[in-house]
């Protein structure tokens, strides 16, 4: 591969997808330029029907533009993207197999041999709390532990890309803090680059160290790109409570809140 260590680790070059439809397709991002640092974390937030998975899916490779460019790492994209880890709102975890057997399984589709493959996935299982739980199905746990197997299942390939799209959003507010907890502590010390979804602006603004609005659809654009300058490690029970926090929230929200608007009078128009 080439050496392509100063490219950005993603790379949206005016971007454009459009969605075939019987009425005429859809334009849902248009013209989406971003450029994201190796080892970043970046939220990207806005309305519903935005176009936010969109996004995400286009540089997951699963969803190839309808005009401009996606680069990994100087490279573009050309289908579904290997070397890149993901966690969506539902699981994809196997009913079939316990919470080892479903940790260990990419490393079964990749060949690794059974001994260092349930090795790797113990360590896992561990690092996630769910030491005691190996043998126990899916349909023995509670969210939270699902959403633990599946990081873990994410996580065990070691990807230098992570793609999340609102990974926590099914799970009960407490639940849901000790995870973005856990997810941060993993991250943390990594060179990981994460692109992470959510239409959650608190999560966004805990997590991550930029934030990327888009605007309201259709053909939504990126409207804004906010840092976010809080110091890390961070502890995300104590951090929504620090000045600087509710600084940062109350300007993205100023803008937010404008597409936010936007969408619902478009949506009060059409109906
Ligand atoms: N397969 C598809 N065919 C047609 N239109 C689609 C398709 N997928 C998404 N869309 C439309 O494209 C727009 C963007 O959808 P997308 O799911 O990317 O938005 P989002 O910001 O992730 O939404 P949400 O916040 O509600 O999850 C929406 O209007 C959606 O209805």
């Amino acid at each position: 591969m080439a050496d392509n260590g100063s490219a950005p680790a993603v790379a949206l070059e005016a971007v454009t997808i459009a969605y075939p439809g019987a009425g005429g397709a859809y334009t849902a991002v248009s013209e989406v330029d971003l450029s994201v640092a190796r080892g970043r974390f970046v939220a990207l937030v806005g309305p519903t029907g935005c176009g936010k998975s969109t996004v995400l899916n286009a540089v997951a490779g699963l969803l190839p533009p309808s005009s401009g460019r996606v680069l990994i790492d100087g490279e573009p994209v050309s289908g579904p993207n290997r070397r890149a880890g993901y966690l969506f709102q539902q699981d994809a975890l196997l009913p079939w197999k316990t919470v080892l057997g479903n940790v260990a399984f990419g490393l079964e589709l990749r060949g690794v041999g059974k001994r260092e493959r349930l090795e790797r996935a113990r360590d896992w299982v561990r690092r996630v709390g769910l030491a005691g739980f190996e043998n126990a199905y899916p349909h023995q746990l509670s969210g939270g532990m699902r959403k633990r197997t599946a990081v873990a299942q994410t996580w065990i390939g070691d990807p230098e890309l992570l793609l999340m799209d609102e990974p926590f959003g099914a799970l009960d507010v407490q639940t849901r803090q000790v995870m973005e907890n856990e997810l941060l502590g993993l991250w943390t010390g990594t060179e990981k680059t994460v692109l992470f979804v959510t239409h959650d602006l608190d999560e966004a603004v805990s997590l991550s160290d930029e934030v990327v609005l888009l605007s309201a659809g259709p053909a939504s654009r990126v409207v804004g790109r906010y840092p976010v300058d809080l110091p890390r490690p961070r502890d995300l029970l104590d951090i929504r409570t620090e000045p600087a926090f509710t600084r940062i929230y109350r300007a993205i929200w100023a803008d937010l809140r404008d597409e936010v608007m936007a969408t619902y009078d478009r949506d009060r128009g059409e109906a």
